[in-house]
């Protein structure tokens, strides 16, 4: 049972979203956005390396395997861990609308128990933008890609400037990414200048 809270309905002003035109086609693999992010790096080696894919309209789809590096009770993902394969697929809807956005609000509701080695087929979408509040919606499913829900998210997220990152990063990793031209590369895709 879902209970909303008001700040993830949107507003009256609210507008549907619009897929950037130079977003990536449905079908591609939108890859990581940074190789150390917990969610979707690479360079992670106990993180969710969750893998996302670009779909119709302001749509993603994800797929995120359970290792046992992500147990909570055992034999079982850990809450916090499905907290975060949801958040990662939802941040992943910033390629379609090329906007820099970040988590204001995640709300999750845990519907069924979700074991080792299940992959979590996730999908999710923008339902609405009002000013820099974006606001969207996630479900994770489990026994296939149209399997039954085992979790499901609303969020809110707030599009930032590039500076949010480079103001409140640890120097260490801003300046590494910086200089790292393949950073430089996915920045420029939602065209901002690190
Ligand atoms: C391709 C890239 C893929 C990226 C994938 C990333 C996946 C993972 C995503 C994450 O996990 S991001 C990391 C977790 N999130 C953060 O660290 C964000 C920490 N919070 C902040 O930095 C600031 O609170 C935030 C930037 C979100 C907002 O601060 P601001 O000063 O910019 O905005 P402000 O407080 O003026 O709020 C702007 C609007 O949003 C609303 N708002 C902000 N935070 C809210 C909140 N938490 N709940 C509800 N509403 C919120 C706020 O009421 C207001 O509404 P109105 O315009 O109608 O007045």
């Amino acid at each position: 049972m879902s209970g909303r809270t008001p700040s993830l309905t949107p507003p009256d002003d609210a507008t549907a979203p619009v897929r950037h035109p130079d977003a990536p086609p449905a079908g591609e693999l939108l890859g990581a956005h940074y190789a150390h992010c917990f969610g979707c790096g690479d360079a992670q080696p106990h993180g969710l390396q969750l893998q996302a894919r670009a779909a119709e309209g302001v749509a993603i789809t994800a797929e995120f395997t359970v290792k046992p590096e992500h147990q909570g009770a055992p034999g079982l993902a850990h809450g916090g861990v499905l907290a975060t394969a949801l958040d990662e697929t939802l941040g992943s809807l910033n390629w379609l609308l090329r906007a820099i956005a970040v988590t204001g609000r995640l709300e999750t509701d845990f519907v069924r128990p979700v074991p080792v080695d299940t992959v979590l087929y996730l999908e999710a979408e923008v339902t609405a933008v009002a000013g820099r509040k974006i606001y969207s919606t996630a479900v994770g499913r489990i026994g296939g890609p149209e399997g039954e829900i085992a979790v499901r998210a609303d969020a809110l997220f707030i599009e930032v400037k590039v500076d949010h990152f480079i103001d409140n990063g640890r120097p260490e990793e801003i300046n590494a990414a910086m200089s790292d031209p393949d950073q430089r590369r996915r920045a420029r895709a939602f065209e901002v200048n690190p």
